[in-house]
């Protein structure tokens, strides 16, 4: 699978808060290729992960995967999408209220048509990885902000997507964990084959890329 961005503009806000988030930006993600997403705090890239995580809609422009342009899909077919082929770990989470960690495995592979007896085995391999195996019976509101993100990698690299989309990965966590983690997105990308971006203030992170992207190359005019 490959990921093409072209000509994508993103526009946020309304009257005096209208900000041009993404302005034009084309570019192309390598399967098998960890990118880092760099630039400073505003320059876009988490607008750029929503819009190639099919959770917002560009202004204008085409999110190609392969051939499927995320863009002109129906919201049902966008659902789709997002649910089977795209895994994403995003600072907020994203995890079900009300269920254990293990559960939340669990309940994605079930979503997406697996039965968890199949995956119980690498859920828990994952979660070993993330090291959550301490808080398999815990619920989304008893861990901190860096287990509930690393809940997330887990289920997303559960799904095995072909785009996997990561914000911030090592903010939230000690310095050992930030270097396991970053091990982990990159030996699964390399692996799987799968597209990733990697928005990152981290130059651990940078350093394990394959490619980076500097946002700046793609600043919008009048924020430059
Ligand atoms: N809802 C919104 N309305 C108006 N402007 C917004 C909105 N959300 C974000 N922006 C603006 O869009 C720009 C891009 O934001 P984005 O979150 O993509 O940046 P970022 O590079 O991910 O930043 P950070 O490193 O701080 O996470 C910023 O200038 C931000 O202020």
């Amino acid at each position: 699978m490959t990921l093409h961005l072209n000509d994508i503009t993103v526009t946020l806000g309304r009257g005096e808060s209208r900000t041009v988030a993404l302005d034009g930006l084309t570019t192309s993600f390598r399967p098998g290729a960890l990118t880092a997403l760099v630039g400073p705090s505003g320059s876009g890239k988490s607008t750029l992960l929503a819009v190639a995580g099919a959770l917002l809609r560009p202004d204008q422009g085409q999110v190609l995967l392969n051939d499927t342009d995320l863009a002109t899909l129906t919201d049902g077919q966008r659902a789709h999408a997002r649910r089977t082929r795209i895994g994403y770990m995003f600072q907020s989470g994203n995890l079900l209220t009300g269920l254990t960690t293990e559960e939340q495995l669990l309940a994605a592979a079930s979503i997406a048509g697996r039965k968890p007896r199949a995956v119980r085995a690498k859920a828990r391999e994952l979660l070993v990885e993330v090291g959550l195996d301490h808080r398999l019976h815990h619920r989304p509101d008893q861990l901190s902000g860096g287990e509930r993100q690393r809940v997330a990698l887990a289920r997303a690299l559960l799904a095995q997507p072909e785009l996997l989309l990561v914000d911030e990965p090592t903010a939230a966590v000690d310095r050992t964990r930030a270097d396991d983690l970053t091990r982990l997105i990159a030996r699964t990308t390399h692996e799987h084959g799968c597209v990733t971006l990697v928005a990152t203030h981290d130059p651990v992170v940078v350093e394990a890329a394959d490619t980076t992207i500097d946002m700046l190359d793609h600043a919008p005019a009048a924020a430059v």
